[in-house]
């Protein structure tokens, strides 16, 4: 009988060669995209470590760099334990200090965690530092997210400390997808340096609680800022380095709200009047958030606030 090879397959056979390789292919283990109850293992077949880079350029530190270093470094060693996997990282410039700590911690401590970022600046500091990238979408339980506050408030009342640790948030128009991250959470941790610890919200933050809003709504939600709630000097976030408006990583606009003192020392009640106006999206106040909020000082020293009303300060070593 002539050798066959040469023939063109049937129909038939082709099919059957497709479904051997379709069975070949689906006999490989897809790489797992959902955290699992023991969190996720995004190297788990790999053997060879990712090099991790850290995020800070050599060099020396001003004082209050120096300062937000130390918050960092203090919250990550007391906060982000070898059996974490999954790690939120906030915005701005103190979570930078963040990740250099979690980097210095090694690729064998980080090779099976994933780092879900509040947007593209965190994005790209987790990818650059080398890390593994995922989206709150994959992971909706955090073990910890680490984030900056643009003030933090202790109410001293007559005889007590405050224990809600509340905060603004969203000078860098991020608050949105960070209070995401901070609820998403088991523990969510504030990190700043010593300007941010004050008695009462705007005291240093003179720029107003950050309002994200819809486009569509920016000017009735400014309107109802200016006449029902009190905030005469309420205005739309402009642009520094682009003609026009903010617009935020969700596509939307960003108010400022300045309020007087007294309003500010109940930002609760604020906040959750801010939310009532359609077309507001989120608030930049963090209410009884935060389990614990870390202050790096100018003499080295930590000032660590609790949420059950508890001060710690930690010496310069
Ligand atoms: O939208 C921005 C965020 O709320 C930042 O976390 C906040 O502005 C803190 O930034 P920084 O660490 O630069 O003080």
């Amino acid at each position: 009988m002539a050798n066959d090879d040469t023939r063109t397959p049937t129909l038939r056979e082709l099919n059957n060669m497709l479904n051997e390789r379709l069975n070949l292919i689906s006999a490989v283990p897809l790489p797992l995209m959902a955290s699992s109850p023991q969190g996720p293992t995004p190297h788990a077949s790999s053997t060879i470590l990712k090099p991790l880079k850290s995020p800070i350029p050599e060099g020396e530190l001003s004082v209050i760099e120096k300062s937000k270093q130390l918050a960092a470094w203090t919250a990550v060693d007391e906060h982000v334990y070898p059996e974490h996997r999954v790690i939120g990282i906030g915005s701005g410039s103190t979570v930078p200090y963040v990740v250099e700590r979690i980097v210095s911690q090694g690729a064998e401590a980080n090779k099976n965690r994933v780092f879900i970022p509040t947007g593209f600046q965190s994005k790209e500091l987790i990818v650059s530092s080398g890390l593994s990238l995922g989206d709150v979408d994959q992971y909706p339980t955090i073990d910890v997210t680490l984030d900056g506050a643009d003030e933090q408030k202790s109410l001293i009342r007559v005889y007590r400390v405050d224990t809600q640790l509340n905060c603004i948030k969203g000078g860098g128009a991020c608050h949105l997808r960070e209070k995401v991250l901070a609820e998403a959470a088991t523990t969510f941790i504030l990190v700043a340096d010593y300007r941010k610890n004050v008695e009462y919200l705007g005291t240093n933050f003179k720029a107003g609680v950050p309002i994200e809003v819809v486009p569509f709504a920016y000017a009735k939600v400014l309107q109802n800022l200016h006449q029902v709630l009190d905030s005469p000097k309420a205005t739309l976030r402009m642009a520094v380095a682009k003609a026009g408006q903010v617009v935020t990583d969700n596509g939307n606009f960003i108010i400022d709200a300045p309020f007087d003192i007294e309003k500010m020392k109940e930002p609760y009640t604020i906040m959750a009047q801010i939310k009532m106006l359609t077309g507001v999206v989120e608030v930049g106040l963090f209410c009884h958030m935060a389990r614990a909020a870390y202050f790096g000082n100018q003499d080295g020293s930590v000032t660590v606030k609790w949420n059950d009303g508890n001060i710690q300060e930690i010496p310069a070593t």
